[in-house]
Order: C-alpha cells, then structure tokens, then sequence
C-alpha cells in the first residue's frame, strides 16, 4: 500500500519526503529522517502499528493509520494520543465504497434487529500475501452487526467445529490468489437472504481515501477514524 499512497499523494501535487521499509526501518530513524512532514501515513505490520503510532505522537507528526491488526490497544492508543495532544485517525479500510456500506450496515441492522428469522454472518477474501487475519474490515463490519442486533453478543473468526453459538457473528477468511480485498455481510432468513458486498478492483480507492483523510486531519488533533471524515466526504 505504501507505493500506491505515494503514487496517490504524487499526482495530486503532495511531495512525500521519507519513506521506509525493512530495509529502512522507521523506528530507527532519527527525527530528522522526516523533515518538514506535516503527515506520516503507515501501512506496514500489526505488531509495528502501536510503536509506530507511538514515535508520530512523541515527534508531533500527525498520522493516517491504515495498519489493520492492533485493535486490542486501542485503549493505549487513546491514552497516547490525550497525553501527546497529538493527530491519529485510523481506518481499516479507507475505500468510500467500504464507508457507504458501513453507513448503509447501520441502517439494515436496524431493521434486522425486529426481524428475528435473519441471521448475520460476514466472508471476507483476500490476497494470499495478507498478515492478518481476520481482516480488520470484516471485524469492523461483524462488530457493528453485533452492536445493531440484540441477539448477537459476539464476534466468532474461527473455523466452526461443531455448532456455532446462535449469539454469535461467524466471521469467515479466505485467503486465496491476487484478490485486493471483499467483504461481504449477509443476512439469512428461511425464505431469502440479503446482503451487501464491496469488492476492491484494485489499491487505489484506499489510496484515495488515505488522502481524503490526511486532508481532513491537517490542523486537527485527538484520535479519529473514517467516520468523523465520512459526513464531510459525502456531503462535499
Ligand atoms: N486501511 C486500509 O484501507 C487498508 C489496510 N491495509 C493494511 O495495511 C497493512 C499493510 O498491508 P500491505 O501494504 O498490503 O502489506 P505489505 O506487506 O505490502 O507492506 C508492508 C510494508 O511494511 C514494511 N515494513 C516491514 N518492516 C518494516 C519496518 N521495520 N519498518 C518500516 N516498514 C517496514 C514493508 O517493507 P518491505 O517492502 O521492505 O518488506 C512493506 O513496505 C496490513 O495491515 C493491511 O491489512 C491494506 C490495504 C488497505
Ligand atoms: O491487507 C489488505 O490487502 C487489506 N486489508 C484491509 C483489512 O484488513 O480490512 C483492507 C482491505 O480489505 C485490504
């Protein structure tokens, strides 16, 4: 994704300063390395994310976080980002396409949640090269099924061997070929099913999106997602 940002960011007149790799490791850059850049956007690996984000706040960079994997320190990100008065937003999927069905998932859930014969499941596919798994947007999205619907009370990402809680969102992976990224949550009743896919033709949405957000976070700080871009976005 690095490249496709810094294709992104080129051609709409950004100049991108620095960039790093494994052979250029971020985190043992001296401050320096970053000059004059007013945005850091990171995507690399679950376990660099929260030491990466860590170094942006500490440096006052502000960052765009596409770095999928390190939800469960959410919490410590907060703290970090309140302590350093620091500029972090963060999105597993940076696609407009994955923001409209987010925003249209709330609505259904909500019709869903009165209409007991459905029951929820999300599949997502992916590239064989993905670290992570599930995919952080297959997470977002079952979360936000288990928030909307009374009967759901948690997320499950592993392969079922026996009957599944009926209480719980199956989230399923499959890891397979070149695929850039689908996702897809169902609902499934006796008679039909609904459901709502997005599918990634290829990397350049999220790179849009990457910029749409680095946009909107110039002169902002605290910590926020696609979400807080989103009305912005679809009202401009
Ligand atoms: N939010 C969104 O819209 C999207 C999120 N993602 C997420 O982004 C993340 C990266 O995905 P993707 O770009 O496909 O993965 P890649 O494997 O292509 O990229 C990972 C990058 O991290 C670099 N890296 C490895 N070690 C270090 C290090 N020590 N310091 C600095 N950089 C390092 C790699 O460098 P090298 O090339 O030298 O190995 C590589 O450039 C994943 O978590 C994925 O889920 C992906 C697409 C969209
Ligand atoms: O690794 C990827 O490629 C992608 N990762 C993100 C995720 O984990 O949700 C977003 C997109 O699906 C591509």
């Amino acid at each position: 994704m690095g490249g496709a940002v810094a294709r992104e960011a080129e051609a709409d007149s950004h100049e991108v300063v620095a960039r790093f790799h494994s052979d250029r490791p971020f985190l043992e850059a001296s401050r320096s390395a970053v000059g004059e850049a007013d945005m850091a956007v990171d995507f690399s690996l679950p376990e660099l994310a929260v030491p990466h984000l860590r170094r942006c706040c500490e440096w006052q960079v502000p960052v765009v976080m596409g770095t999928t994997g390190w939800y469960d320190a959410l919490d410590d990100v907060r703290t970090l980002v309140q302590e350093h008065d620091a500029s972090v937003l963060y999105a597993p999927n940076f696609s407009i396409g994955v923001a409209v069905l987010s925003r249209a998932l709330g609505h259904v859930t909500t019709l869903m949640d009165a209409l007991d014969d459905y029951d929820a499941f999300v599949q997502e596919l992916h590239h064989t090269k993905k670290a992570d798994s599930p995919s952080g947007t297959a997470q977002m999205l079952a979360e936000q099924v288990v928030d909307g619907l009374s009967r759901k009370d948690h997320v499950e990402p592993e392969t079922q061997h026996q009957r599944i809680d009926p209480s719980a969102v199956h989230v399923s992976s499959t890891r397979a070929g070149t695929a850039f990224g689908e996702h897809t949550v169902a609902f499934d009743s006796p008679f039909d099913r609904v459901a709502l896919r997005h599918r990634a033709k290829n990397r350049r949405g999220f790179a849009a999106g990457v910029l749409r957000a680095a946009e909107w976070l110039r002169g902002r700080r605290g910590l926020f997602t696609l979400d807080d871009v989103l009305d912005d976005w679809l009202n401009a």
